[in-house]
């Protein structure tokens, strides 16, 4: 609970019983101007203990029909049988929701990655083993995202030929872009980069 907020550079907040003083500074992030960073009473250790487990990412990037979802599917159910709290985020879904804004050009791509990355980010720190599923073609990208998780993301790629997914095509989107009715599909007539150090 804040208590006051007299020092515009210190704040006096109670955690675990103790009344702290921290300092807090004012900063700017993109286009948001004088924001200040608020602690929480509740810490990541704490979190970790209530839940008997640590947060992280396991991020899943292969191509369209790669087994990305399945993979992620299985993993979740399997960490649920143990007795680990998961959630899957997958590209599909989110482009549902926060992202059905964005399209598949490269610059929609990397904010994809970025936003998801971000999201990925606050449910490892809320002490959940977070699946990102998602093609995630552009190595700059997933690299942004394991810097922004040091030593809890695990980068997994579904090593499969194009030829196998565009045979699997379960979607029926391989056959459309060979077709020239969705452009720039990834494999096709957009790039996908290999992980040059996953953990798999
Ligand atoms: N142009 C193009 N390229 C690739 N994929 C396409 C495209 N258009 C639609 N789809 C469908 O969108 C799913 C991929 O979304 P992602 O958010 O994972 O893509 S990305 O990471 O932003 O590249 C992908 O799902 P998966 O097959 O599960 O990978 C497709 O169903
Ligand atoms: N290990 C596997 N062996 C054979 N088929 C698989 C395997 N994993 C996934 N598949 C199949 O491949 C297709 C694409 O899988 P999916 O998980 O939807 O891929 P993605 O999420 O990467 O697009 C589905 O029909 C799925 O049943």
């Amino acid at each position: 609970m804040k208590l006051s907020f007299s020092d515009p550079t210190h704040i006096s907040i109670w955690i675990r019983g103790e009344l702290k003083t921290r300092e807090v500074k004012m900063s700017t992030m993109g286009n948001s101007t004088n924001i200040f960073w608020q602690e929480s009473p509740v810490g990541k250790l704490e979190r970790q203990k209530l839940l008997n487990q640590k947060g992280c990412v396991v991020w899943i990037t292969g191509l369209s029909g790669s087994g990305k979802s399945t993979l992620a599917c299985s993993l979740s159910r399997e960490l649920h049988t143990r007795g680990k709290l998961s959630y899957i985020l997958d590209g599909d879904n989110v482009r549902h929701g926060l992202n059905k804004d964005l399209g598949f050009k490269a610059e929609d791509r990397t904010e994809n990655i970025r936003r998801v990355g971000e999201v990925a980010k606050l449910f490892a720190d809320a002490g959940l083993i977070c699946i990102a599923s998602l093609i995630s073609p552009y190595r700059k990208d997933r690299d942004a995202c394991r810097a922004m998780l040091p030593d809890a993301f695990i980068e997994v790629f579904m090593n499969m030929p194009l030829a196998l997914c565009e045979e699997r095509d379960p979607k029926g989107l391989y056959k459309l872009a060979r077709a020239g009715k969705i452009k720039g599909f990834t494999g096709i007539d957009d790039p996908y980069e290999p992980p040059l150090n996953c953990e798999n």
